[in-house]
């Protein structure tokens, strides 16, 4: 059995769509890294969540960190719904990476990666941004959007992995797998 360290419900479904067992135990880690590139700074972040569980519960422990990068410049999750629809104008007609650090601890040690997937947005309205921030789905997302919800209809095209967009890359579950994890029985 090992342990996901995450409060998000999209990681934990991900992981349960292949293994039958495991704990969820959500990280407090400090997530304020600064001076890295992207990728260098997602995978920081997810060790920090993986390594301040494995403190408090030993074990094999998973964190990730998802980010959303355009031309740049990193967006997070918006803190309110003005800065939701900053981002999605930005957003809007444009190709943007979204980047997944991970970090697995096994036997005290660890190990570390990424994925970028490839987003296209095709050009959005006024008005299709103001309904789509008033369904309430982009606030607690990287990027101010849902891929696997209703911005589903801004997609123009994705190049990658899809589950890395919605919070855990593919390449986890095979880590994982190849630890000695037993994928489930469909
Ligand atoms: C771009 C995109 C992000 N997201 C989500 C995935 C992540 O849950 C979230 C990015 O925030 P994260 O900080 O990666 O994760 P989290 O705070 O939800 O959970 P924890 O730190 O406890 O692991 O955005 C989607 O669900 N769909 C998308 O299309």
């Amino acid at each position: 059995m090992f342990i996901l360290a995450s409060q998000s419900p999209r990681r934990r479904e991900i992981l349960g769509r292949f293994f039958e067992n495991f704990k969820v135990v959500p990280s407090n880690a400090d997530e304020n890294v600064i001076g890295e590139n992207p990728r260098e700074k997602a995978i920081e972040v997810a060790r920090r969540k993986a390594w301040e569980v494995y403190n408090r519960t030993g074990g094999t422990v998973v964190g990730a960190d998802t980010i959303v990068v355009l031309e740049n410049k990193v967006l997070g999750k918006p803190k309110d719904k003005e800065e939701a629809k900053k981002m999605l104008k930005l957003l809007g007609g444009k190709v943007h990476e979204v980047i997944t650090g991970y970090c697995i601890i096994h036997k005290g040690k660890e190990i570390t990666g990424f994925e970028v997937t490839k987003v296209k947005f095709r050009e959005l309205s006024e008005e299709e941004i103001e309904w789509y921030v008033g369904t309430g789905e982009p606030l607690d997302k990287a990027g101010a959007y849902a891929i696997q919800g209703k911005a589903a209809i801004f997609i123009e095209w994705i190049h990658g992995d899809f589950y890395n967009v919605v919070g855990l890359p593919i390449k986890v579950v095979l880590e994982l797998k190849k630890l000695g994890f037993p994928l489930k029985q469909f």
